[in-house]
């Protein structure tokens, strides 16, 4: 994938500011949003930032490490919760509805036949899902770049649509594995701050879990540094058909929503692809799942939420979009000091 990121612009800054602190409100009193209204104006260039047709992308894959016994779930809960998003009943749906976004589900590698299913984006890279990294590369080079050029052509397709603001979710049992393994291998963090309980591991399970994750990296002695490669070891279809989506989300001037542990190990690979990437992404929430904690400290930021979800699917980044609205109507509907005739401080 070629990509080009510029970094955002900051000419504008000085006048979005100001128009951010003439409003009819003591400085800074807006809080977080100012700042949010300020990084929307400079990503899309204007003075009146507006989020359009906004998306969630949920990529979903299956992990072969899954059946070494990393999850407290069964594999086929993948294929199931994929079908439960077509049928509109996951917790995704409801979020996503009352946020006003739009879904759109991607198979980017589920180990399911789901048929002829005209609401499910087939970007499948393997019938099967990955292969077991504990036995060697999760995924071959062709397939993490064709998983990549997937999530590239439908973040595309979703600017085409009018689309400027894509929220990243996920589905894959196993894969806070992987995430883990990714945060480990990209941030340099011990293995045990980034592997956390996933889906619910009882002790036992989060000691298996820590076990088979230390046996996946000494199964790696020629361990690479390059971003690409420990993708292709440790990642899911649905992590690269993310970090190809949010590669391209960011060339085209998008809004990216990040979403949770999994979605934030896929920025890890992209951001070491195109740094500049992280100027045009608003982190929603903050997971229970420890790691993310640690991905966002190395990554420098701080996230909009922290409401102890860790359920994926996006449902984070989906509680953040009202915000992303909010950012957007409050400098394009406050009245001025000037125009309300509000006395301003003495
Ligand atoms: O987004 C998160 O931070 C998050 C934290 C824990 C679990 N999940 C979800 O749970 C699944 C992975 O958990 P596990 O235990 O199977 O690795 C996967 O479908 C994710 O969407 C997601
Ligand atoms: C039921 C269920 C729903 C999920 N959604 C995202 N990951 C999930 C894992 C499980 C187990």
């Amino acid at each position: 994938m070629h990509i080009h990121i510029p970094a955002v612009g900051r000419t504008l800054e000085a006048e979005l500011r100001r128009k951010v602190d003439r409003k009819t409100k003591p400085p800074g009193s807006l809080g977080r949003l100012e700042e949010l209204a300020l990084q929307l104006g400079l990503i899309q260039g204007t003075l009146s930032p507006r989020i359009l047709a906004p998306h969630i992308l949920v990529c979903a894959g299956d992990h072969g490490a899954a059946k070494a016994g990393v999850s407290a779930y069964p594999q086929d809960v993948t294929w199931q919760m994929v079908e439960n998003f077509l049928a509109g009943g996951a917790a995704i749906n409801a979020l996503a509805h009352t946020a006003g976004v739009e879904l759109v589900v991607a198979d980017a590698g589920v180990a399911h036949d789901f048929g002829p299913c005209p609401n499910l984006v087939d970007a499948k890279v393997s019938a099967s899902g990955t292969a077991n990294y504990l036995d060697g590369p999760a995924m071959s080079t062709e397939q993490c770049a064709q998983a990549m050029a997937n999530g590239a052509r439908v973040a595309r397709d979703l600017a085409v649509r009018g689309c400027n603001a894509i929220g990243f979710g996920e589905m894959g049992i196993g894969n806070t594995a992987s995430a883990s393994l990714l945060t480990h291998c990209l941030t340099g963090a011990p293995l045990v701050e980034v592997v956390g309980r996933g889906t619910g591991l009882d002790d036992a399970g989060l000691a298996r879990k820590h076990a088979l994750l230390e046996q996946a990296l000494a199964a790696w002695p020629e361990r690479s540094g390059e971003p690409l490669d420990v993708l292709a070891r440790f990642g899911g279809f649905e992590i690269a058909m993310l970090a190809g989506a949010m590669l391209a989300a960011a060339e085209g001037g998008m809004v990216l929503v990040i979403d949770g542990f999994i979605v934030t190990a896929a920025l890890l690979v992209a951001a070491r692809l195109a740094p500049a990437i992280l100027d045009y992404c608003v982190f929603a929430h903050r997971s229970g799942e420890p790691g993310h904690a640690v991905q966002l400290a190395h990554l420098g930021t701080r996230p909009l939420l922290d409401l102890g979800l860790r359920l994926g699917e996006g449902t984070g980044a989906a509680l953040a979009f009202p915000l992303l609205g909010a950012a957007c109507a409050f400098v394009n509907e406050m009245a001025s000091f000037e125009s309300a005739g509000v006395s301003d401080k003495s």
